[in-house]
């Protein structure tokens, strides 16, 4: 059986980062919504920092009011954002660890940690109706923590596979799948990203079990060349071919078991 296509959420943080350059009026992150809707986005994500740097709480409650598909909303955990979030009942929030001087997202949560304020966190947004999803490093203990805090998603940060080459790289994907398989067989729905890009994100793509990508920075740079319609478009056109390669190495791969199991050779 075909599984669920998977789903592209256009992170919009970056049209903001472009207007508070200047403190003008545009580029407006609400138009960029609208449009990376008709471009096929599945959902739309934006991250309201603690500084504000891009996204304002007027962007939030205007993309909340006119986006015909669903809000992701990334945020620290903290009283006044959980607040806001419960106000606002967005249908999704992820969780996310922040700090004042980065320039992005640096690691994932750390749910061992922080374990009584995050389960705190997921209790309240559960409460309003809210899907909470944990930002986190493919990491198995994490993982294990993200279920126990009783948080129905997790988006594994795919940061580290970005910025990897070579074998280095293989060595994160093969962390991301091994961390998809395991959230997966939790029950937790696995969502990925930051960092994603034109050119890794098929290979991300085609790792089984995940639900979602959200992506920001590199479509709305590709945007200033191409337009954001189709800036979006090429992107989900790459996310559906990374499904789909994914689905035929893994019919190989079960076909290639198959035919050993008839070849009269012993397997254990
Ligand atoms: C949590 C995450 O990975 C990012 O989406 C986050 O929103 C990055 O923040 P900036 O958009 O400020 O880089
Ligand atoms: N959570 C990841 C996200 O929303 C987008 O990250 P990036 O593509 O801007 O790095």
């Amino acid at each position: 059986m075909h599984p669920p296509r998977i789903q592209l959420g256009i992170n919009i943080d970056h049209v903001a980062t472009l207007r508070q350059a200047r403190g003008t009026r545009y580029p407006d992150p609400v138009q960029a919504a609208l449009l990376a809707e008709e471009a096929g986005a599945d959902g739309i994500t934006l991250h309201l920092r603690e500084d504000r740097r891009h996204i304002q709480e007027r962007d939030v409650r205007l993309i909340a009011e006119v986006i015909a598909t669903r809000m992701n909303l990334e945020m620290a955990v903290t009283e006044d954002m959980i607040a806001f979030a419960e106000a606002l009942a967005p249908r999704h929030v992820c969780l996310v660890p922040e700090k004042r001087e980065e320039l992005t997202t640096e690691g994932g949560l750390d749910v061992i940690g922080q374990f009584e304020s995050i389960a705190s966190a997921c209790r309240r947004l559960s409460a309003v109706g809210v899907e909470v999803s944990l930002f986190i490093d493919p990491e198995p203990d994490q993982i294990q923590k993200a279920f126990e805090a009783g948080a129905p998603a997790v988006e594994l940060h795919t940061g580290g596979y970005a910025d990897a080459v070579g074998e280095n790289a293989r060595r994160e994907h093969a962390r991301i799948t091994a961390a998809a398989e395991m959230a997966s067989e939790l029950g937790l729905i696995v969502n990925a990203g930051h960092g994603l890009n034109y050119h890794n994100v098929e290979a991300i793509a085609a790792i089984t079990g995940i639900n979602e990508l959200n992506i920001g920075h590199a479509v709305m740079a590709r945007a200033m060349f191409v337009g954001l319609k189709e800036a979006v478009a090429e992107m989900k056109r790459l996310v559906i071919s990374g499904q789909e390669n994914g689905l035929m190495m893994a019919l190989d791969e079960h076909d290639h078991h198959d035919h050993d199991d008839d070849c009269g050779c012993d397997h254990d």
